[in-house]
């Protein structure tokens, strides 16, 4: 792939421009972000120095409510990595019908080198430097890749003190004790497995003859591979960042998790108790474990994983994209053509957000909701948009990613409608 990841992200929108009547003023408006922020972040390093980071926060559109989405902590993060995020976001909202639109930040930077003092004086520098680009009915940051509970913690307090009042709702993917949701930490992989246990049946397709393959096994991806293996789905393949086991037989997820809990790193074990041995395995490289020949593929780490140069060599028959974008646009078609089956991210990975909003609600209104609430409403609404967009694949005879960007068109078109032509800006 040549060109940014932001033309590339684009191109799904056109694709799915010739099954929508949209205004051309809307569709003007939906190519460009609504603003975009860089900013310098000043740290004291341990040792003394100073040390200037650079940050983002990209505000997609807010048509259809305040803008919403993660930050991520990563040395490839760069405006237009943020800005494509961002994107993805606005529509994702939309396919949930969730009352907001699409943001995202991110810090460039490898956070395992920092300690977690610098860290913190990182994520709050990070807050004094947009804290005048986000609140609670403007825009609201959480978790993403190398983010989580406790920096969101920070976040929300520096924005407190800046602020001098309690915003709970100004950031979610809190820790609980000060305002996060309960299941907000599983979010993404509960909602990703609701759509795979929503899809899988139509193709006859059980648990019990079913083989797994998930990349990246963080927040998202060691939890999707759970609640698969818990299901009874055979998962033979993980990986991380430094690289994938896999094993024929299936994987012991829990044990391997608990081992990388501890060890920082993926192991093929096996545990009893305290008893843990090493099962028979292969080391896969990441490319490898894309090319496996499972029933299911779920790619949960970063963007264009799958590519033109790699496309050829998958083998899987269905996709989950739990990651953003980890298929780029021209991939796609490849895919597409193979007849593998594609179930996009803007669908899959929408549990984090939508747990994200039933904490914002729990926040604004005092009101907190037991677990069980939680994952049935996430449940509720992860199942009626999957079975909404599988008709209108099988309607337009389409792709599950076309009829999801057809289906968030349909709703940010209205909504941009509904709010009038707003002329005035144009008129001055
Ligand atoms: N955390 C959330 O709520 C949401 C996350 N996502 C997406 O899910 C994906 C994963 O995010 P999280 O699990 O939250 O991040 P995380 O930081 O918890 O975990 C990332 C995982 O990816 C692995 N990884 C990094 N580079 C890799 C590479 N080149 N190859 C294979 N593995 C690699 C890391 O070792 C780690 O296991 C991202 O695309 C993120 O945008 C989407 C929706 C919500
Ligand atoms: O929970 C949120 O607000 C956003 C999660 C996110 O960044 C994503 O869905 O990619």
């Amino acid at each position: 792939m040549s060109d940014s990841l932001f033309a590339d992200a684009s191109r799904r929108l056109e694709r799915a421009l010739k099954y929508v009547s949209l205004s051309e003023d809307t569709i003007e408006r939906l190519k460009y972000p609504k603003s975009s922020l860089i900013v310098s972040i000043p740290v004291r390093m341990d040792d003394g120095s100073l040390r200037i980071f650079q940050g983002y926060r990209v505000r997609y559109d807010n048509t259809r409510g305040p803008s919403k989405g993660g930050v991520r902590y990563h040395p490839g993060v760069s405006l237009d990595e943020v800005q494509s995020l961002a994107f993805w976001m606005t529509f994702k909202c939309a396919v949930l019908n969730l009352p907001f639109g699409g943001a995202k930040g991110g810090i460039t930077l490898n956070p395992k080198e920092l300690s977690k003092l610098e860290l913190e004086r990182l994520s709050r520098g990070y807050v004094d430097a947009i804290a005048d680009f986000i609140g609670p009915d403007v825009d609201i940051p959480a978790p993403d890749v190398y983010t989580n509970p406790m920096i969101m913690g920070w976040m929300m307090d520096q924005y407190n003190i800046i602020k001098r009042q309690l915003s709970p709702a100004v950031v979610t993917g809190k820790p609980v004790t000060i305002g996060g949701s309960l299941g907000r930490d599983t979010a993404t992989a509960m909602g990703a497995f609701f759509v795979v246990q929503t899809l899988l049946p139509k193709f006859e397709l059980n648990p019990q003859d079913t083989t797994v393959a998930v990349q990246g096994f963080g927040n998202a991806g060691a939890e999707i591979a759970e609640l698969l293996w818990k299901a009874g789905y055979k998962v033979v393949a993980v990986s991380d960042s430094q690289g994938g086991i896999y094993a024929k037989q299936g994987l012991d997820i829990p044990s391997i998790r608990g081992f990388k809990d501890s060890n920082k790193g993926i192991k093929a074990i096996y545990c009893e108790g305290s008893v843990c041995n090493i099962i028979e395995h292969e080391i896969l490289t990441n490319e490898q474990l894309l090319a496996l020949d499972v029933d299911v593929l779920v790619p949960a780490a970063l963007e264009n994983q799958i590519t033109e140069a790699n496309v050829n060599d998958v083998k899987a028959k269905f996709i989950f994209e739990v990651a953003n974008g980890p298929i780029d646009s021209a991939a796609d078609l490849v895919l597409e053509t193979r007849g593998i089956h594609v179930i996009p991210d803007i669908l899959v990975n929408a549990g984090g957000v939508t747990v994200s909003y039933f904490e914002w609600v729990q926040n604004r209104s005092g009101l907190y909701w037991t677990l069980d609430e939680v994952n049935q409403r996430l449940k509720h609404k992860m199942v009626e948009e999957t079975e909404a967009i599988w008709k209108k694949s099988q309607e337009l005879s389409v792709s599950m990613r076309t009829a999801a960007y057809v289906y968030g068109l349909n709703r940010l078109g209205e909504a941009m409608n509904a709010k009038g032509t707003r002329d005035y800006y144009i008129n001055g």
